[in-house]
């Protein structure tokens, strides 16, 4: 079956120029809060971070920690599965969680408090996308790149049931296409 792709919300060259901005404004909040370390959410963050990362002014290492709360497409699994935590050592570094969206919560709640049992100097929290809208648990963000309206998006990392992940920009996922895996 042919399906048409997703259509536009955020193009190439809006997302471009939001990274930069966003990276201009942590390179400067953080030019004296030493070492900093990005932590990556993995998957879906894999495309913010590497353009997030290149564009920062300041030292910065990279962590990765893999989380599962999406498992059949638009469906939240019930609980956050952790996959995998952070290889390095953040106690007493500054850390900011890159997180490609954040919908209900539920994810980054549970990232600030595993976190936090590292011992680190601070956690903050960057996102993306933010869908004010479905929000269920009241999560600190302190960059985000775009507020948006509960559609399912993919792309620049975002999935639906793992497909659409290296679309160049962010789509929405039409509701005919959503029963299909
Ligand atoms: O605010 P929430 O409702 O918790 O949803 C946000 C989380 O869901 C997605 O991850 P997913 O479980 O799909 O894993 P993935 O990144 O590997 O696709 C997304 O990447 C966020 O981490
Ligand atoms: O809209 C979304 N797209 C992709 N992944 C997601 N995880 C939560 N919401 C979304
Ligand atoms: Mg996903």
């Amino acid at each position: 079956m042919n399906t048409l792709p997703p259509e536009v919300m955020l193009s190439e060259a809006q997302i471009a120029s939001r990274v930069n901005e966003l990276a201009a404004e942590i390179s400067k909040d953080y030019a004296d809060k030493t070492p900093l370390v990005l932590v990556g959410v993995l998957k879906g963050s894999f495309i913010f971070l590497a353009d997030l990362a290149r564009r920062l002014t300041i030292p910065r290492t990279i962590e990765f920690i893999a989380v599962s709360s999406y498992e059949n497409g638009s469906q939240r699994s019930g609980a956050v599965r952790l996959l995998m935590d952070v290889r390095g050592n953040i106690e007493g570094k500054h850390v900011l969680i890159i997180e490609d969206i954040v919908d209900t919560g539920h994810t980054l709640d549970y990232l600030i408090g595993m976190m936090r049992s590292h011992g680190p100097a601070s956690v903050r929290t960057c996102t993306l996308l933010h869908k004010a809208e479905r929000a269920e648990v009241d999560v600190p963000i302190d960059y985000t790149g775009f507020s948006i309206a509960d559609e399912w998006v993919v792309g620049y990392g975002l999935d639906y049931a793992e497909r659409d992940r290296t679309l160049p920009y962010i789509g929405i996922v039409r509701p005919e296409d959503r029963a299909t895996s």
